[in-house]
């Protein structure tokens, strides 16, 4: 198999890709978009920093693609959804880089309090100038850390130990993690009046998008410095130029920018008080070391179907969760796939309930494998657990989760159920048995039943009366079809009874016409599960 590195990443990673059997890699950086087209053409898996942009089209030509790995956190240079469509898996090194950035950032808080670059540039023209450069203290001034996650929170580290008063904004943090890390947690208004020092460390999106712009920074105290090590068009450049050349905005530090590379000609070049570098949070020889190796190790366990780590556009299940989860998806695959053959063909929701001991766990992965089961019917090899949600979306399905704290009969059950649009539904209850954890189905239809989730099923629904049992059998033994197990049910003597029989093989298209065609027989569906 194939790998691309479009951008330079360490050579101990490259290296360690190579030494693995089956992979080969090219390395080709630096391509233009059209260059890129034709190298993808038949690779299984492309390495990217933030240069190369894996854009749809570029996934359109790539047939074989499995998997982008980026060397780095962001992965704003891919379209993740064109990927997630296809399949294709997206990871990232979400770690490797991360001490890198928040030292540039700090180096840049340093450089917003104290004017080195200005100085050492003016002792490389010759000069002696002690007036023009003086400073600030950062002890006992406050830093707003917007974004308070692993550079965030490494940068508020580094400022506590300045002496700093460190608080932040980050709606998705719990209190407790703020206050662990002895950051005051504030609202993002209460931020920009208190902060004599505002540092943002989120990714790019809509919600981030010029979050600091003209209204923001009127906002602020005057004088106030701005740092942005994290992505370009967090802070609004034309708002910021305009506060530099105001005075509401002293000093800025910026790494990264709406367009990189940043224009010759960009205002932010020639503004006092301003230090600018060409996106080098990560480009430490540790940083890049780390991310290389991580990336390609990552790759190398797909491709050789291993676990798959630090995925962005599906859980990530190290060895560890996946012995544990792994049982609950073979059960949520089965159950997803025997009421979908059970139920109405056009359905407008499909709806999981947990309840008992998995509902402790990250039941994501449970989820998706549910909705691939449903899927694989429908869609057959190429829907997999990064774009089974997208797919069943695309088909107009609503995706129910629900964990329930109820009392049940099982320790662990999970609950899958079809509804069409018209309200008729079908649903299916399993349960994992014994020490390995064997998947059962145990209600079908709110009857209760007993059979393994695996293989091949029949499915009868019948009128409650003395002979059905023995009909049926005889009916498959003389087709061939061994029983390998039988589970009855009903509800009241002489009404609806249901048979599940797991099956050798597959009965004839003549036995299973039969079945239908006999009157006492309401439902006869053969599942493969
Ligand atoms: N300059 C560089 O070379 C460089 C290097 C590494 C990372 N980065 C960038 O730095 C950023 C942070 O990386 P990280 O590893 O700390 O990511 P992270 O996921 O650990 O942290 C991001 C934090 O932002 C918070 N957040 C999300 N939306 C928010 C919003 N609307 N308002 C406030 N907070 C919000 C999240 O809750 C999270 O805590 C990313 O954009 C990444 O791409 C840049
Ligand atoms: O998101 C990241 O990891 C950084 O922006 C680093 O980008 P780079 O790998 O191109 O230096």
């Amino acid at each position: 198999m194939k790998i691309l590195v479009a951008d330079k990443v360490s050579p101990k990673g490259v290296e360690y890709l190579r030494q693995q059997p089956g992979l080969s890699v090219i390395e080709a950086y630096g391509s233009s978009p059209e260059q890129v087209l034709e190298l993808v053409r038949d690779v299984h898996a492309i390495i990217v920093r933030s240069e190369t942009k894996i854009t749809a089209e570029v996934i359109a030509a790539a047939p074989l693609l499995k998997v982008v790995g980026r060397a780095g956190v962001g992965v704003d240079n891919v379209d993740v959804e064109a990927a997630t469509d296809r399949g294709i898996i997206v990871m990232n090194t979400p770690s490797g880089n991360t001490i890198a950035t928040a030292e540039l950032t700090f180096t840049h808080i340093l450089c917003g309090a104290r004017p080195v670059p200005q100085a050492a540039a003016s002792m490389r023209e010759g000069r002696w100038d002690r007036k023009n450069f003086s400073g600030g203290e950062l002890f006992r001034k406050t830093l707003g850390v917007v974004g308070l996650g692993r550079i965030g929170g490494e940068v508020a580290k580094r400022a506590q130990a300045f002496g700093m008063r460190t608080i932040a904004y980050d709606p998705y943090l719990a209190p407790s993690r703020a206050k662990a890390m002895q950051v005051e947690g504030v609202s993002l208004d209460e931020l920009l009046a208190r902060s004599d020092y505002i540092t943002v460390h989120m990714p790019l999106t809509e919600a981030t998008h010029h979050m600091i712009d003209e209204a923001a920074l009127a906002k602020c105290k005057r004088g106030v410095r701005l740092f942005n090590c994290a992505r370009g068009g967090i802070i609004k450049e034309a708002a910021l130029i305009a506060g530099l050349q105001s005075g509401q905005v002293a000093a800025a530090g910026l790494d990264v920018f709406e367009d990189e590379p940043l224009a010759k000609d960009s205002p932010l070049r020639s503004l006092p008080g301003v230090t600018l570098t060409p996106h080098l949070g990560a480009s430490t020889a540790e940083a890049q070391e780390s991310v290389g190796i991580e990336v390609a190790e990552q790759i190398a366990d797909v491709l050789q179907g291993g676990v798959i780590r630090n995925a962005v556009n599906m859980p990530s299940l190290d060895a560890a969760a996946l012995k544990i989860l792994g049982p609950y998806m073979e059960l949520g695959q089965s159950l997803g796939a025997l009421v979908q053959q059970l139920g109405p063909k056009q359905i407008a929701s499909l709806n999981i309930t947990y309840w008992g001991r998995v509902v402790d766990l990250d039941a994501n992965a449970i989820t998706r494998a549910i909705q691939r089961g449903f899927l694989r019917q429908i869609s057959g090899e190429t829907i997999n657990y990064v774009n089974a949600p997208v797919a069943l979306k695309r088909l107009g399905v609503q995706s129910k989760v629900l964990k329930s704290t109820d009392e049940v009969d099982y320790t662990e059950l999970i609950s899958v159920e079809a509804v069409a649009p018209d309200g008729s539904s079908a649903a299916a209850k399993g349960t994992l048995v014994g020490k390995t954890g064997k998947s059962r189905v145990v209600e079908i239809n709110n009857r209760e039943v007993e059979v393994e989730a695996v293989g091949k099923l029949l499915i009868i629904e019948n009128h409650d009366q003395p002979g059905m049992i023995g009909y049926v059998g005889s009916l498959l033994g003389r087709d061939g079809v061994n029983i390998a197990n039988m589970s009855l049910s009903r509800m009241e003597p002489g009404q609806t009874a249901l048979m599940v029989i797991n099956l050798d093989s597959e009965p004839s298209a003549a036995t299973r016409a039969e079945l239908k065609g006999n009157p006492a027989i309401k439902l006869a569906k053969f599942v493969q599960i």
